[in-house]
């Protein structure tokens, strides 16, 4: 065995001589031989090492003198003493045969402790830095969080002042916190956790599979919670309507989990009911906690209640074999004894009694089966009226009356600030992990949802009759509410099937899964959003799960200028002040890379308050009209100094939208940014390829920009809400005053 080492230098020479295969293959040998010869001279001294006649735990416990042990408390390595016995491990084996698995760090904690021992911190607690994390749907956790928050910050001795973070709305990026861990010099961290549980798909799902798949990826540090002094988990929950097992079950999940990580316990899990013990009990976990921090005593460490073995047998079997990934942890977790939920079960992505459910029925959104959504926007109620479409219809002929916008996936990989659904919306990185609805069930739910709504309006003042009759006729669908459309497995089925009814598609994605799209069939608009021109503002602005999004924003880009150059494409830019408006020449870096048909500028509009969503904008960040302008400008001018044709082409001033568009579309001195609809169906039924130019239509002179109706059909009716509402004000007034005088 001990002629790995040499065998592998032996080995790197050949390959270096010989460049081929055979090289690699024979260090890949040397290698195994030489960990496995390490690990088994490891076990044979500290076999050698343990005294003869060891002591049990129980002795030990029995003694009037405990004997504690001073070890490092935040020493990464362990090295059994007196009290320790070896034992023989139990190999466990994993369901099929796996990816070998690379281990990089050293065990954090004793794992091969048999039985309890005492250890004393060398490490004062109080000179930590606390971190309190939490994440909450209806405002407890946040609530206890604040309560330990305080607590701490009252605490005698405590050198740092606690931090306390959302996980959903303060911690953009979950691995800068739990596979890195913060830097404070020599101060060492505390990671608290204050964790309701959901039954139904939350971002706690979220958090979960970031802290599991960090454990199954063999790329990175395997024990990177390990420089943390200590962690400690406080769990709400209901334990009449989810008892037993259900009970705070992703507290308890992610109890083991930062364990698993590396992570120390330094308290018990907290488990609180908060429908009949509610924040009292959960004041005594925090009181309990507190008291600890400034206690020195040491620590009872019993390692038969960690159910992370697959460690243990990586020393035994094929390493092949050893994987345990996050299928397997509900079967641990069951051998364990604990909570039977593991993370494997597919849950609805929004479930009927979530809150997430009542948040997006309650905006007007109507679910269709577990991920889809659908609702009828404002333009669709004013086209109804008489009064004017959205601005589609000013660039590409859509009439809003017949337009619905849906959705297939409501979840989505980032947390852009000019979203209202913070803290509710599902994330997922990459992969769906929920259940999945067929496309013809998506298709004809949402059709159903959106007839529905519109048979609501019938009884609106102002609704034209023969609007409302074209209405049951569905000619568009805007694949742009929230979330991410292709993130939807059958998007391609569910697109074609609207096609085949002669429905048009628009579909917007967030460019940050370019697998996706370069798989996207045909579309007859597909939108891009670009939401800002460098890795930092894009950071800021959409607030993005993956790490690598900017890698992912460039293959999307250069997915379209390739793959996807057959497709009308668009940047949609969304304006907001502030965030995302200087860098002119890097957007027209991005415009040269992607060579989009046309880029439509909007200005971001203003959904709510900074404190209740976490949604951090003001009306400080919504730009004027004519700072888009300015905006959509400087741009066009920046791309023609570098030799890019586009122009401004059209406005809709009233939605504060502009569009820029290749010169390719102005033909004849005219623009054609429409679209011929019959003709795209007609191309796509007929088989041969098209791109963007074979189905355009001449752009409506009150369209075109800088025309005297700014992009409003003079067909429709102004209407103005404010001055409506002080006309109704005056004739209520007016009313009143005769009233008055004839009493
Ligand atoms: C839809 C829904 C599902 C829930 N599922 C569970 C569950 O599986 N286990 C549990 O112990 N509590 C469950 N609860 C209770 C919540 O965890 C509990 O109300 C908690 O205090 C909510 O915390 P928050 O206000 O911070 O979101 C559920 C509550 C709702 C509304
Ligand atoms: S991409 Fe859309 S749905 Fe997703 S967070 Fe951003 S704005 Fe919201």
């Amino acid at each position: 065995m001990a002629f790995g080492i040499p065998l592998l230098v032996l080995c790197s020479a050949i390959n270096v001589f010989s460049g081929g295969k055979l090289g690699y293959y024979l260090i890949i040998l040397a290698a195994f031989l030489a960990i496995k010869s390490q690990e088994a001279s490891k076990t044979k001294n500290s076999r050698l090492d343990a005294p003869q006649s060891s002591v049990n735990s129980k002795d030990v416990l029995n003694s009037k003198e405990s004997p504690i042990y001073a070890v490092d408390f935040t020493s990464t390595t362990f090295t059994p003493t007196e009290s320790t016995t070896i034992p023989k491990a139990v190999p466990l084996r994993s369901r099929a045969k796996r990816s070998p698995k690379v281990i990089k760090a050293a065990k954090p904690i004793p794992n091969n402790l048999a039985e309890a021992s005492l250890t004393k911190s060398s490490v004062n607690l109080l000179q930590s830095q606390v971190y309190i994390f939490y994440t909450t749907l209806t405002g407890s956790s946040q609530r206890v969080a604040q309560a330990l928050h305080t607590k701490l910050t009252n605490l005698d001795g405590l050198a740092n002042p606690p931090k306390m973070l959302s996980l959903d709305d303060d911690v953009d990026d979950l691995e800068e916190f739990f596979l890195k861990t913060p830097k404070n010099g020599d101060t060492k961290s505390i990671y608290l956790l204050v964790l309701p549980s959901y039954e139904t798909d939350s971002p706690i799902d979220y958090f979960l599979e970031h802290l599991s798949e960090t454990y199954n990826d063999f790329r990175v540090d395997k024990y990177p919670l390990r420089s943390l002094l200590g962690f400690a988990v406080l769990g709400l929950g209901d334990s009449e309507s989810w008892n037993g097992e259900k009970f705070c079950y992703q507290a308890k999940l992610a109890d083991r989990w930062l364990g698993k990580l590396g992570g120390r316990r330094l308290f018990p899990l907290g488990e609180v009911c908060m429908k009949f013990e509610g924040e009292p009990k959960a004041q005594d976990w925090i009181q309990s906690f507190a008291t600890l921090l400034a206690d020195d005593e040491p620590f009872y460490l019993d390692n038969d209640d960690d159910i992370d073995d697959s460690d243990r047998e990586d020393e035994e079997v094929d390493d092949a074999d050893t994987l345990v990934d996050v299928e397997d942890m509900g079967n641990i977790i069951r051998k364990s004894g604990t909570t039977s939920i593991g993370m494997s079960e597919a849950k609805k992505m929004v479930a009927k009694d979530s809150p997430t459910y009542k948040s997006l029925t309650k905006q007007g959104y109507t679910i269709v089966g577990s991920h889809s959504g659908v609702k009828i926007c404002r333009w669709t109620k004013s086209a109804l009226r008489g009064r004017g479409s959205c601005y589609k219809f000013a660039f590409y002929g859509i009439k809003s009356h017949l337009c619905m916008e849906t959705t297939p996936s409501l979840a989505c990989s980032n947390k852009c600030v000019f979203c209202w659904r913070h803290g509710t919306n599902p994330v997922a990185k990459l992969n769906w992990r929920w259940e999945l609805d067929p496309p013809e069930k998506v298709f004809e739910g949402a059709l159903a949802g959106h007839y529905q709504k519109i048979k609501q309006m019938r009884g609106v003042p102002g609704i034209q009759n023969d609007r409302f009759q074209e209405a049951f006729q569905v000619k568009h669908c805007a694949l742009s509410l929230v979330g991410e459309p292709i993130f939807y497995p059958h998007i391609n089925e569910f697109v074609d099937l609207l096609h085949k009814q002669h429905i048009s598609s628009f579909l917007v994605c967030n460019a940050q899964h370019p697998d996706n799209l370069a798989k996207l069939a045909k579309v007859t608009q597909l939108y891009v959003s670009i939401d800002a021109p460098t890795r930092t503002d894009l950071k800021k602005v959409d607030r993005p799960l993956n790490s690598d999004f900017w890698e992912r924003l460039m293959a999307c880009l250069d997915i379209l200028r390739t793959t996807q150059s057959h497709q009308r494409t668009v940047f949609r830019l969304t304006l907001v002040k502030g965030f995302n408006m200087n860098d002119i020449a890097s957007y027209a870096d991005m415009v040269i890379q992607a060579q989009p048909s046309q880029i439509e500028v909007k200005g971001a509009t203003f959904c709510g308050s900074s404190n209740g969503n976490g949604n951090p904008l003001t009306m400080q960040n919504i730009p004027f009209y004519e700072e888009c302008k300015l905006f959509v400008v400087s741009l066009v001018e920046e791309l023609n100094s570098r030799g890019h044709s586009y122009e401004v082409a059209a406005e809709h001033a009233h939605s504060c939208c502009i569009l820029i568009a290749h010169t390719k579309f102005k033909i004849n001195g005219k623009w054609h940014t429409h679209i011929d609809y019959p003709k795209f169906f007609q191309l796509l039924e007929s088989g041969e390829e098209f791109n963007d130019l074979d189905y355009v239509k001449e752009t409506p002179e009150w369209a075109v920009w800088g025309s005297e109706e700014a992009g409003f059909n003079p067909d429709d009716t102004r209407y103005d809400r404010k001055a409506e509402k002080l006309r109704k004000k005056l004739e209520r007034e007016d009313l009143s005053r005769k009233i008055q005088a004839s009493k």
